[in-house]
């Protein structure tokens, strides 16, 4: 009797423990109230893919920057005005981030059919991971049910991670949103596709000495010491629209663009795991497709807290 009495409390625990640490996020969130949801997403990906396959991972980035400035509330997507300061212009974002008309679009043909109904926190979800389905990545269950910020932060957004730092800080960073060491290095991986612009990674390619020499010297041919800041280079060398392990076999190659990147394959903590990702995709994307489900789930506005907006780049 008493351990009968014993189980039911642990067990009453153990579910409220759930559901604080997951806030109610559930991937049949829409079930009912918006069947067509994940089809309509798929759909408007599928077309903006086939259009250009960088907004796979232009999403990718997205969604990145909207999670790590008070969680994946689709506060990123809210436009500047007179009045209102956002995060679209903080520097890490400012002539960077992108894929905003495709979300606008996927938003429109949303609220078609189910009006006032999904957030843009939760379309964001989907449009990333299907973006990296499409690019060849592995796939995830997307949990839903995240509301929309009526508030946006620049100065969290100007504290993104920088391309420029070490370690140390990077890895502070990720703990600072619950992620691990090993979760960072497998989210990195996202740099398998897309592109950076040569100001990004000049002190890198002219300056650093932890780098391949015929690789340094290929990519200053494209971004000179001075000048054409905005020249777009792939950062990974072989399949920049494949969503693959390439990127750790260039780290291992010292070919990583970013200082950020390479700072993983440097003599530290993390050089065993990406060697292992460098040798087994397999490894890298099961990691990549639990940590992205992590990173989703960093402190998502819920139940009645925030809103479902109207048109993702203003509050109701
Ligand atoms: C570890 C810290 C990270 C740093 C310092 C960093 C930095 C950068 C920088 C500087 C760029 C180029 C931006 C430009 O040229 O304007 C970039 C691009 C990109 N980043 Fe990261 N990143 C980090 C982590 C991540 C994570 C966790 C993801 C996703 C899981 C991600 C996905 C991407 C993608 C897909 C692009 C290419 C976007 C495009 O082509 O439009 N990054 N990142
Ligand atoms: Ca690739």
């Amino acid at each position: 009797m008493a351990s009968t009495t014993h189980i039911v409390t642990v067990l009453t625990i153990l579910s409220l423990l759930a559901c604080s640490v997951n806030a109610q996020l559930s991937s049949n969130f829409y079930a009912t109230t918006c069947p067509n949801l994940q089809t309509i997403v798929r759909n408007a990906m599928t077309q903006a893919v086939n259009k250009e396959a960088r907004i796979g991972a232009s999403m990718l980035r997205l969604f990145f920057h909207d999670c790590f400035v008070n969680g994946c509330d689709a506060s990123i997507l809210l436009d500047d005005t007179a009045t209102f300061t956002g995060e679209k212009n903080a520097s890490p974002n400012r002539n960077s981030v992108r894929g905003f008309e495709v979300i606008d679009t996927i938003k429109t043909r949303v609220e078609a059919t189910c009006n006032a109904t999904v957030s843009c926190a939760d379309i964001l979800a989907l449009a990333t991971r299907d973006g990296v389905v499409l690019l060849g990545g592995p796939s995830w269950i997307v949990p839903l049910g995240r509301r929309d910020a009526r508030t946006a932060s620049q100065s969290a957004a100007n504290n993104l991670p920088s391309p420029f730092s070490d370690l140390a800080t990077l890895t502070s960073k990720f703990s600072a949103k619950g992620l691990s060491a090993r979760d960072m290095t497998a989210l990195s991986g996202g740099h398998t596709i897309g592109l950076a612009r040569c100001s990004l990674f000049r002190t890198r390619i002219y300056n650093e000495t932890n780098i391949d020499s015929n690789f340094a010297t290929t990519r200053r041919a494209n971004c000179p010491a001075s000048g054409g800041d905005n020249n777009l280079a792939p950062l990974e060398t072989q399949t920049s629209n494949r969503f693959d392990n390439n990127y750790y076999k260039d780290l291992v190659a010292r070919r990583g663009l970013l200082h950020s990147d390479q700072v993983l394959f440097n003599g530290g903590s993390q050089d065993a795991l990406v060697r292992t990702y460098s040798n087994n995709n397999a490894a890298f994307a099961s990691d990549f497709a639990a940590a992205m489900v992590k990173m989703s789930n960093i402190s998502p506005l819920t139940g009645t807290n925030g809103e479902i907006r109207r048109n993702c780049r203003v509050v109701n």
